[in-house]
């Protein structure tokens, strides 16, 4: 066993999964990942791929290098207690549910003396083509060797972008974390515009599709802003003009800021209805 990155997933959903497709075959090999659940059929899922299930905490924990904890945060706090048990002084653990704060984690994992070897993480689905980005934040126990790990795992699956504090990874969270349901809303939107001006399901998918991959990957090949390359696309009096003047009348900018902040919002609400 590759020591060094072996490791369990807590909870084995959908993030879990994203997050392994990256891993296993770059990072670990699938004996490397264990991962407990309690839904027998998710687990059936991960043997198929050569994973090590069980349904509930045991011993393996304890020599696991990395526990990600990836239940729903409603759950977190029951899950943390039971795994709390098999905690070694060299565990690194690492959480992704959104909301729970990072002191509340270190909390329930070491009682009287907070847990500090904890790195607080948000990805995002698109990880499990390896285009994902994830915002860290690590305590006072992290080593550098711990944040050497957590980046390599991370890495694998995307980008990462370390952040000061738990405001911070919410504000992640708001952005990247629930970003791709954003681009997939519009994505859809984009598709049933062009059904709607008679172009056919899959004409209208394909043109979709390519212009949110272009524009994405102008602008982050451009050394120009965002703003300049929507100049260049709109001609005076021309068509891309008629159309931004209605984002612009129904308050497009101000409508996604608005639904970031009540994001943001939620992610702090979860964090005191979870953590009591
Ligand atoms: N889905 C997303 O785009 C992202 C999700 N997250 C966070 O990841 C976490 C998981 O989300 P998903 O994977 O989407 O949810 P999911 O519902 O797909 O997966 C959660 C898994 O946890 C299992 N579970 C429930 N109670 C358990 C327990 N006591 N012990 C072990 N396993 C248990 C469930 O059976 C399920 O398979 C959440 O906290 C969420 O905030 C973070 C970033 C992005
Ligand atoms: O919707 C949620 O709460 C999770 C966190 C970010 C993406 N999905």
């Amino acid at each position: 066993m590759n020591q060094e990155l072996s490791l369990s997933f807590i909870g084995g959903g959908n993030m879990a999964s994203a997050l392994a497709s990256g891993l296993i075959g770059k990072r670990c090999g699938a004996s490397d990942v264990h991962v407990i659940d309690v839904n027998e059929t998710a687990l059936a899922r991960w043997r198929e791929q050569g994973v090590g299930t069980a349904a509930a905490p045991d011993e393996q924990l304890s020599s696991r290098r990395v526990w990600i904890f990836a239940v729903k945060p409603q759950v977190m706090k029951e899950t943390v207690a039971q795994c709390k048990p098999f905690l070694r002084p060299d565990t690194l653990v690492i959480s992704i549910a959104a909301g729970i704060e990072s002191g509340t984690l270190a909390g329930w994992l070491g009682g009287d003396k907070p847990w500090t070897r904890l790195v607080r993480c948000m990805p995002n689905t698109p990880a499990l083509i390896g285009a994902g980005i994830s915002g860290l934040l690590a305590l006072d126990g992290v080593s550098e060797d711990d944040r050497a790990v957590a980046q390599l795992l991370l890495k694998a699956v995307g980008e990462i972008v370390w952040v000061d504090n738990d405001d911070q990874l919410d504000a992640v969270t708001a952005l990247s974390g629930s970003g791709p349901a954003y681009v997939f809303l519009f994505l859809e939107a984009l598709i049933q515009g062009g059904i709607d001006l008679g172009l056919d399901a899959q004409q209208s998918r394909k043109l979709a599709l390519a212009t949110l991959h272009g524009a994405t990957q102008l602008a982050a090949l451009s050394p120009e802003t965002p703003a300049t390359l929507r100049e260049r696309v709109t001609s005076k009096g021309g068509t891309t003009a008629a159309a931004l003047s209605v984002f612009e009348q129904q308050g497009f900018s101000a409508l996604v800021q608005q639904a970031m902040r009540s994001a943001y919002q939620r992610a702090g609400q979860l964090a005191t209805e979870f953590a009591k």
